[in-house]
């Protein structure tokens, strides 16, 4: 049998441009790559694009497989060019975003290649017998569990966006071989594709004002909102939020919401569980408001401040509008 060998990414792409969680993989591989000497892959699946390519040019790894898609986009058209391309490399790591698109198409490789799959990791390792250490919160966030494929390849692993520091580098030379995806004769037609351009989302926000259970009312969220706007932000919540209904589950933070890394990050009356940190303890400046000077937040906080978020909100915005 061939030993497994390199580290394959699946590279995301919609609208002309890489998805930055693949991005944030391929930076990933490559420092994996440093420890284990292995080359890194890329596969692209999608619609040719002038824009794609040039950006798969430049990653820094030994050659992407760009899958064009001509007919349909069905995922058992992705999951043949995919197995094709694991058969012919044999790669002993395979990266994919924890996105939608990731995820579901993940387990699907995971089953036609019996092996395991490893969802949401936070942290990619190896040990000392170079297994993939792929860990991920458990039981609610309460626990890290570090999993291995220790008997089966490639190792699938699926990492949440903003985890990872993205690839800064696009200097590299990167061999693309295009492949046209095979069709099915009696597949689907895609008649019409109608793009939804997601707005206000909180991931790539530098400012985000967070909204906890400190807050009494649905209206009161709008004097946070009105603060995040005039800082430039969004406004985001913990679950407690969501789960009355209050804000959506696009908003919320945490392990079983989003990861998001911007520059500041004020909290307002969210006490700080593991929950919520899972999702926002890689902020640049964390600036936390709780009334309790017990709450864990504070505690994490570059700028812990007991008080009354009551009071605190309208004179900010008081201070805001004036200048
Ligand atoms: C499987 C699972 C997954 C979960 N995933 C998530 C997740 O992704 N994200 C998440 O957030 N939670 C998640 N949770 C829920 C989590 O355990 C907490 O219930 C939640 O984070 C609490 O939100 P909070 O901090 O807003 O509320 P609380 O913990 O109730 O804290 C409210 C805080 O407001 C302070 N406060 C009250 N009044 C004021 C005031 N006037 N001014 C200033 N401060 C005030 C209080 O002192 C308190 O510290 C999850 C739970 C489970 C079981």
């Amino acid at each position: 049998m061939r030993e497994e060998k390199g580290i394959f990414v699946f590279l995301e792409y919609t609208r002309g441009k890489i998805e930055k969680v693949s991005l944030e993989l391929i930076a990933k591989a490559c420092e994996l790559q440093k420890i284990c000497n292995e080359p890194v892959y890329g596969v692209a699946i999608g619609e040719e694009s002038k824009e794609i390519e040039s950006q798969l040019c430049s990653l820094p790894i030994e050659k992407v497989w760009w899958y064009i898609q001509e007919g349909a986009c069905l995922s058992e058209l992705w999951e043949e060019a995919m197995v094709e391309c694991i058969e012919k490399i044999s790669p002993s790591i395979l990266l994919l975003g924890g996105t939608p698109i990731g995820s579901g198409f993940a387990s699907r490789i995971a089953v036609a290649m019996k092996t395991g799959v490893t969802a949401d990791c936070t942290m990619l390792e190896f040990d000392e017998n170079r297994n993939l250490v792929q860990t991920r919160p458990a039981f609610g966030g309460n626990i890290m569990a570090s999993i291995l494929t220790e008997r089966t390849r490639p190792q699938i692993a699926t990492v949440r966006p903003g985890i990872f520091p993205a690839l800064t580098d696009s200097s590299g030379k990167t061999v693309v071989e295009k492949k046209t995806l095979g069709q099915k004769n009696k597949s689907p037609q895609l008649l019409a594709r109608e793009e939804k351009e997601e707005k206000g989302g909180i991931t790539d926000q530098e400012i985000l004002v967070v909204a906890g259970r400190g807050v009494k009312k649905k209206e009161d969220l709008e004097l946070l909102r009105e603060l995040a706007h005039l800082l430039g932000g969004e406004l985001a919540s913990s679950r407690a939020l969501v789960e009355k209904g209050w804000m959506s589950q696009k908003a919320q933070i945490g392990v079983s919401g989003n990861v998001v890394k911007p520059e500041v990050i004020i909290t307002f009356g969210v006490s700080g569980t593991i929950q919520f940190m899972t999702g926002m303890k890689n902020a640049k400046k964390i600036i936390a408001v709780n009334i309790d000077k017990t709450a864990p937040i504070l505690s994490v906080a570059h700028l812990p401040i007991v008080g009354d978020l009551y009071t605190i909100v309208p004179n900010l915005i008081t201070l805001l509008k004036k200048e």
